[in-house]
């Protein structure tokens, strides 16, 4: 690829749904902090230059990272939801990036990305960018919401193309950054970078990637992803 590629790496969650003692971005995982995998990955990948980590204001944890003072570390300062991190991350490269660019979004939160899936996705890339993605493997259901609490299926969605958005998510600068602020204006939900493309008529492609580059989340993805990294 001949256009520069930077990262963008939103790091400034809570992690409720962990419930855990800390961020689930500095959870230990393999005797060190799970952020410092994924920024392994991401910074020892030749074609990206930098990586902007964006940290929540208090992060008291950033400090002990590996990385908290590595050359091609950009900090930035994370916002209420991922998108507004996301956008924080983007501006933070003004000035340093050209607008065309290519901006690769990964979660922090996704400690068992391979090089060989970003070998994939940046060989992948079309005219509106693109994101690694797995195919469903499973029936999906849409519920209902019962009134006692409960919830009904409400009726079985169709499979075939039916993928799961994982990250990174490849994108030019500007328009990213452009498509982000103009989905966030319009009050359009925007829960992945793709969707603000989406919205803003471009068609991203899926590239499929593996399913064991998971998004830490829930209690029980922890020893998932120690379980993946010692197969590395
Ligand atoms: N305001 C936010 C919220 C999330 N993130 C980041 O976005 C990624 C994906 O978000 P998610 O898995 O939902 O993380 P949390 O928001 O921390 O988790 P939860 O929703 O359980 O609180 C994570 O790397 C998280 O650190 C962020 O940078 N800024
Ligand atoms: C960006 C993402 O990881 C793609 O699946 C996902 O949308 C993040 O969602 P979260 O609720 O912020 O974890």
């Amino acid at each position: 690829m001949s256009d520069s590629i930077w990262a963008v790496l939103p790091a400034a969650g809570v992690g409720s749904r962990m419930q855990a003692d800390r961020p689930k971005q500095y959870l230990p995982l393999k005797g060190r902090f799970l952020l410092d995998h994924t920024l392994e990955c991401v910074l020892s990948y030749p074609s990206i230059e930098k990586a902007v980590v964006v940290l929540s204001e208090d992060d008291p944890y950033w400090p002990d990272s590996q990385f908290a003072s590595h050359s091609d570390v950009i900090r930035a300062e994370g916002g209420s939801e991922r998108c507004h991190s996301v956008l924080n991350g983007l501006c933070a490269l003004e000035g340093i990036a050209s607008d065309t660019d290519w901006v690769a979004v990964h979660d922090i939160a996704r400690p068992c990305l391979r090089h060989s899936d970003l070998d994939l996705l940046f060989d992948g890339l079309g005219d509106s960018g693109a994101i690694l993605a797995s195919p469903t493997r499973d029936t999906m259901k849409r519920g209902t919401l019962q009134a006692d609490g409960s919830v009904v299926i409400d009726h079985t969605v169709e499979r075939d193309q039916l993928w799961h958005a994982l990250t990174p998510q490849v994108f030019r600068l500007g328009e990213l950054r452009t498509a982000l602020e103009r989905a966030l204006a319009d009050g359009f939900e925007v829960t992945d970078e793709a969707s603000a493309i989406e919205y803003a008529g471009g068609r991203p492609r899926l590239v499929s990637g593996r399913a064991d580059n998971i998004k830490v989340t829930r209690p029980e993805d922890l020893a998932l992803a120690e379980l993946f990294l010692s197969q590395h």
